[in-house]
C-alpha cells in the first residue's frame, strides 16, 4: 500500500516539474556523453601517437585541444546539472512543507490532543529534509551514473564482448552485497527517524512546560531524560553510519577487482593479437569510468534506506483524514443566534459516552448558564457546538440550520469562543484582537475593548495597542489575556458568545461587577456561559446543569 502511494505521490510530484526534470535529464545525458568520449579519444590519441611516431605534430595538438575543450564542457555541464538539480531539492522541500503545513490546518482538533507536537515538528524538518536531500542525489547521483554504466558497458562491448560480459558478471554480485547490508540497515532507519521525532517531542515538550519544571526542581531528572534519548539517537546512528560506511568501501572493493579483471583480459587479448593498444588503452579507462559510479550507486543505496522511513510517516501523516468537509458543504446565513441541541451523544474515541441525549433550546439573544462538575462535558459541548467534534448522534441547529450540513467557516464565524485556556499569538495586543477580522478599522477595535474591559489596562502598558504578549501570551495576566480574547470574540460581530469560565482568571472586584459590566452583552447576543459562580444564574434565561453525561434544566 505504501510502496504504492510512494510511487503515486512520485508521479505527481513528476508530472508537476515536468520541464525542470526534463531538462536536467537532457544535460546528464550530455554529460555523459562528454564523460564516455574520453575513452574513447584517449584510444585515438594513442592511436595517432603509434602511427606518427615522429615527434608532436599539428594533429596530436588539434586533439589535445578538443580533449581540453572536452573537460571545459564537461565541467560547465557538471555545474549546470548540480545547480538545476539542487535547485529541483530545494524546491521540492518548500513544497512538501507547504503542503504538510496545509495539511495540519485541516486536521481535526482531536489529532492534535492525541499526537505529540514534536512529532509534526520532526516532519516538518527532519523528514522533509530527508526526503528532498534524497531527491536531489537521486537526480545528481542515479540518473548520471547509470547512464555512464551502460554507456560504458555498450562501448566496451563494441570494442571487446567478451570483456564486457566478463565485467557485468560483477554487477549482480555488488547488488547482492548491497541487499544483505541494506537489510540490517532498515529497522535502524526506521528507529532512527522514530527516535529523532521523540527527541524533537521531548525537547518541545519540556521548553512548554519549564514554569512546572522549575516549581518541581526536575531541571536535573528532565536534562537525564534528554541525554537517555540523545544516547538512543546516538547508538542508533553510530550503528547506521558503520553499515552506510561499509557499503562503499565493500562495493569499491568489488569493483577494483573488476578492473583488474578488465586489465589482466585486455592484456591476454592483445597478446592473442585480437585488439590493438588503442583498444586496449579505450578498455582500461572505461573500466575505470565503470567503477566510480558503483560507489556513489552504493552509498546511495544506503540513503533510500533512511529514506523509507521518513516517507513512510510522511505518507501516513499525508492520508490522515481532514476535518468532516466543509468546502462542498453550503456556506450557510447564520442570521440569528437561535441555538438548539437534538438529542446529542458525545464520546471521545474508546471513552465512555460525555454526552447523553442532550437537548436544549436557547432562543436568539437570551443567555443559558452551564454548570456542573468538573470533567461533566461543559467544554465538550461548546466544541460540538465549534464543530471541533462531531455528534456521535443527534443534531445542533444554528438559526434552525443544521450544522452538520453547513460549511465549518460559516458555522465559527457565527460564534465567538473564550475559551478557558486563552491562546494569545506572538505578536501585539493590536494583532491578537485583530486575528481572523479582514481590514479591522482602529475604532472598532476599541469599541470591542471598550465593551470587553480591555481598553482600560492597554491604555497603561507602554506601548498601549503595539504591546508585544510574548508567545502564547506570557508576557499578560490570566485575566488580561481573558479580557484580549472576549474583544477578539466581539469584533468578530458574531450571533453566539460562548464564555468558558469568564469569570475564572478575574479578580474579586472584577468578578463582582461582571454582572453590570456585561449586561449589555447579554442583551445583545445569544450567550452560553459556563461557570462554577452560581451567581451568575442572576443574568441567565435558562440555567442547566451537566449530571453523569445529562442536561437538567433548573429553571
Ligand atoms: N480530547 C479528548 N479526548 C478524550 N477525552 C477527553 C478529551 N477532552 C476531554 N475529555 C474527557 O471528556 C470529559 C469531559 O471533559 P470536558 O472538558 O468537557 O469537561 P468540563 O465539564 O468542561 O470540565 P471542567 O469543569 O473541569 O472544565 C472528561 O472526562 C475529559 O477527561
Amino acid at each position: 500500500m505504501l510502496n504504492s502511494l510512494r510511487v503515486e505521490y512520485g508521479l505527481k510530484v513528476f508530472k508537476e516539474h515536468q520541464l525542470a526534470f526534463i531538462f536536467v535529464v537532457f544535460l546528464m545525458l550530455c554529460e555523459t556523453a562528454v564523460s564516455l568520449s574520453v575513452p574513447f579519444f584517449a584510444g585515438k590519441y594513442s592511436a595517432y601517437f603509434i602511427a606518427e611516431n615522429h615527434g608532436i605534430s599539428n594533429n596530436h595538438t588539434l586533439i589535445l585541444l578538443l580533449w581540453f575543450a572536452l573537460f571545459g564542457v564537461h565541467a560547465l555541464l557538471r555545474f549546470l546539472s548540480t545547480y538545476n538539480v539542487s535547485l529541483i531539492g530545494a524546491r521540492l522541500m518548500a513544497e512538501l512543507s507547504s503542503r504538510l503545513y496545509d495539511h495540519i490546518q485541516v486536521l481535526p482538533m482531536q489529532y492534535f490532543k492525541e499526537n505529540k507536537r514534536g512529532d509534526v515538528l520532526s516532519m516538518l524538518s527532519n523528514d522533509l529534509a530527508v526526503i528532498s536531500f534524497f531527491a536531489s542525489s537521486v537526480l545528481t547521483n542515479l540518473v548520471p551514473n547509470v547512464l555512464v554504466l551502460v554507456g560504458a558497458s555498450i562501448l566496451m562491448f563494441n570494442i571487446e564482448p567478451s570483456i564486457a560480459i566478463l565485467i557485468c558478471i560483477f554487477v549482480p554480485l555488488i547488488f547482492i552485497v548491497l541487499k544483505i547490508v541494506s537489510r540490517g540497515m532498515q529497522p535502524i532507519s526506521r528507529a532512527l527517524v522514530q527516535t529523532q521525532a521523540d527527541s524533537l517531542a521531548l525537547a518541545s515538550e519540556n521548553i512548554g512546560a519549564i514554569s512546572l519544571i522549575k516549581a518541581f526542581n526536575k531541571e536535573s531528572s528532565e536534562s537525564i531524560r534528554f541525554k537517555r534519548k540523545t544516547s538512543e539517537l546516538l547508538e542508533l546512528r553510530s550503528q547506521q553510519l558503520k553499515l552506510q560506511a561499509l557499503l562503499s568501501p565493500l562495493v569499491q572493493f568489488l569493483a577494483s577487482t573488476g578492473i583488474l579483471v578488465v586489465v589482466v583480459a585486455s592484456f591476454i587479448r592483445f597478446q592473442n593479437g585480437s585488439i590493438s593498444i588503442p583498444d586496449m588503452v579505450s578498455l582500461m579507462l572505461y573500466g575505470l569510468v565503470f567503477t566510480r559510479p558503483l560507489g556513489s550507486l552504493a552509498s546511495l543505496y544506503g540513503q533510500t534506506q533512511q529514506v523509507i522511513g521518513a516517507s513512510e510517516r510522511l505518507l501516513k501523516f499525508y492520508h490522515l483524514e481532514s476535518e468532516p468537509n466543509h468546502s462542498h458543504k453550503i456556506d450557510a446565513k447564520i442570521q440569528s443566534g437561535d441555538v438548539r441541541f437534538e438529542n446529542v451523544s458525545f464520546s471521545y474515541r474508546n471513552r465512555a459516552e460525555v454526552l447523553k441525549e442532550v437537548n436544549f433550546h436557547l432562543p436568539d439573544k437570551q443567555t443559558l448558564l452551564l454548570y456542573g462538575e468538573n470533567g461533566g462535558g461543559k467544554t465538550t459541548l461548546l466544541h460540538l457546538l465549534m464543530r471541533f467534534n462531531e455528534p456521535t448522534s443527534g443534531r445542533i441547529l444554528l438559526d434552525g440550520i443544521d450544522i452538520a450540513q453547513a460549511s465549518n467557516s460559516s458555522v465559527r464565524s457565527a460564534i465567538g469562543l473564550v475559551s478557558q485556556d486563552v491562546l494569545l499569538c506572538n505578536g501585539t495586543i493590536a494583532d491578537n484582537i485583530t486575528y481572523g477580522v479582514v481590514n479591522p478599522s482602529s475604532e472598532k477595535m476599541r469599541e470591542a475593548c471598550k465593551a470587553s474591559g480591555a481598553d482600560r489596562f492597554i491604555q497603561h502598558l507602554p506601548h498601549g495597542y503595539n504591546t508585544q504578549v510574548g508567545e502564547g501570551g506570557v508576557l499578560l495576566s490570566g485575566g488580561q489575556k481573558q479580557r484580549i480574547s472576549l474583544a477578539r470574540a466581539l469584533l468578530l460581530e458574531p450571533k453566539i458568545l460562548l464564555l468558558d469560565e469568564p469569570t475564572s482568571m478575574l479578580d474579586d472586584f472584577s468578578r463582582q461587577s461582571f454582572k453590570e459590566e456585561f449586561s449589555g452583552l447579554f442583551s445583545r447576543y445569544s450567550v452560553i456561559l459556563i461557570s462554577h459562580d452560581p451567581t451568575l444564574s442572576d443574568v441567565a434565561d435558562k440555567v442547566y446543569k451537566l449530571e453523569l453525561g445529562r442536561l437538567i434544566a433548573e429553571n
